[in-house]
């Protein structure tokens, strides 16, 4: 579970990225979080990472308070959220399978859980035929999914997705909607930061507004409510 309560950022020059927020998202939800450009989402993204600490309030995740959380325990603490990216963030002279591994490696899972796990992984994404590739040889749907194989290799709790579509064209973008469907009804919590639309009415999930900094808008089933 995770519960954000009070939270409030100001950054130098008194800009307030996000202002008195309340939140509860449950285990295994799947949230849309929308707004315009500059509305707060990622200064909420990071705050998840513990990247950047809120002005005032308290984060609890999986009853860990962000607070809390000692600089050294921050790494443990991150093993628990998967992130994908609107530009993928795959490292260009490792394969697939290494892209993958790596992040098990990281951790210092064993090499007999790494050679269970990422195949695994690599067939639930669809790209098992893939695995001794380079990114620069994938097209940008394939490269997403590298990038979701990784971050729920090492089965994170949460997954935040920041923008994950946003290079990808409609047809491709709902073939990774169809994973991070599935991924959420394994029981991970999703976030996905989102300005498209046409996802964002067909899923009919749960859509977390933010407008300068304030959450103006909570609701299930919801629709994207901008015009683009
Ligand atoms: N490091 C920073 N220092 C000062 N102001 C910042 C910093 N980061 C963000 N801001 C400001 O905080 C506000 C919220 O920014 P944020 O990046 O969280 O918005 P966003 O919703 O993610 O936007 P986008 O959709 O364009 O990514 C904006 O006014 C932005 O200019």
């Amino acid at each position: 579970m995770i519960e954000l309560t009070h939270i409030s950022k100001i950054y130098n020059e008194n800009i307030m990225a996000l202002s008195n927020i309340n939140l509860r998202i449950d285990k295994g939800e799947f949230v849309f979080l929308v707004g315009p450009s500059g509305a707060g989402k990622s200064t909420f993204i990071k705050m998840m990472l513990k990247e950047i600490d809120p002005t005032s309030g308290n984060i609890i995740v999986n009853n860990v308070n962000l607070s809390k959380l000692k600089r050294r325990e921050i790494p443990y603490y991150r093993r628990n959220i998967g992130m994908v990216f609107q530009d993928f963030r795959l490292i260009p002279e490792m394969t697939v399978y290494e892209n993958v591994s790596f992040a098990m490696h990281v951790i210092e899972a064993s090499s007999r859980d790494i050679r269970r796990r990422v195949p695994l992984v690599l067939s639930m994404v669809g790209l098992s035929k893939k695995a001794n590739s380079l990114p620069g040889q994938l097209s940008g749907g394939e490269q997403q999914r590298v990038s979701l194989a990784r971050a729920i290799v090492n089965n994170p709790s949460v997954l935040i997705a920041d923008e994950p579509t946003g290079n990808l064209d409609p047809e491709t973008s709902r073939g990774i909607m169809e994973l991070l469907k599935d991924i959420n009804n394994s029981g991970t919590t999703v976030i996905m930061a989102t300005h498209a639309k046409d996802i964002v009415d067909s899923m009919k999930k749960r859509v977390v507004a933010l407008e300068k900094g304030v959450l103006i808008r909570d609701e299930q089933k919801g629709g994207y409510g901008y015009e683009d």
